[in-house]
């Protein structure tokens, strides 16, 4: 079975939604963003995350402190951050009890060869959240084992997506949308749908 998490969810039907889909994970964006959401905010939609699936904090260009206390708030134990530098980050998440996704916005093997000591390695396109696809062919430039493809993958890109690269799982956010920041049930319905139906 695919992972799949979804990503940039900003109220509880939608939530609602994604559970009932069976999804394994969902994110809350706490950086600047289109689809940024308050730790209140985050927190009343955690409430909606029934145990079994993930609740991520969605990090970027904030410190390390600003992401202990948001995710403490929000009563996150994952968080997934774009821009961690060092083994030593990871450190101080996890000794603030935290699961550590490292994002690396990418495409190039340069970035991808170090995870820091995560738990889990997410590969993004170039920018996050941007809804463009990379070159994800190139099974030499990507990791091995569980590791997390994003960028550009919509329901009809992510099958042969995932057979391409060989990722354990998926993340979305824009081929899931109307418009930027606004979610489509119907788009997430089919994601799912097509992420099951995978050859
Ligand atoms: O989604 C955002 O706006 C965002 C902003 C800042 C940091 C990370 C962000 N998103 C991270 C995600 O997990 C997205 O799902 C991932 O980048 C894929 O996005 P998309 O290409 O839109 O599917």
């Amino acid at each position: 079975m695919v992972f799949v998490k979804m990503c940039g969810l900003r109220d509880e039907d939608t939530v609602d939604h994604a559970v009932a889909l069976g999804v394994d994970a969902v994110g809350f964006v706490l950086a600047d963003s289109p689809r940024q959401v308050t730790a209140a905010d985050a927190a009343r939609l955690r409430g909606r995350v029934p145990d079994g699936v993930l609740a991520v904090g969605v990090y970027v260009r904030m410190s390390l402190d600003e992401i202990v206390a948001t995710a403490a708030e929000a009563r996150l134990d994952h968080v997934q951050v774009h821009d961690l530098r060092s083994a030593d980050d990871v450190r101080v998440l996890h000794d603030a009890g935290l699961t550590v996704i490292r994002a690396v916005n990418t495409g190039g093997a340069d970035t991808v060869d170090a995870d820091y000591g995560a738990d889990l390695l997410l590969v993004d396109g170039a920018v996050a959240g941007a809804g463009a696809t990379w070159d994800w062919q190139d099974r030499s430039a990507l990791p091995t084992g569980r590791w997390i493809l994003a960028g550009g993958l919509t329901p009809d890109n992510v099958a042969r997506a995932v057979a391409t690269s060989g990722a354990w799982g998926v993340d979305v956010s824009s081929g899931i949308e109307s418009s930027r920041g606004v979610k489509n049930h119907e788009l997430m319905t089919a994601f799912a749908a097509a992420v099951r139906s995978r050859p």
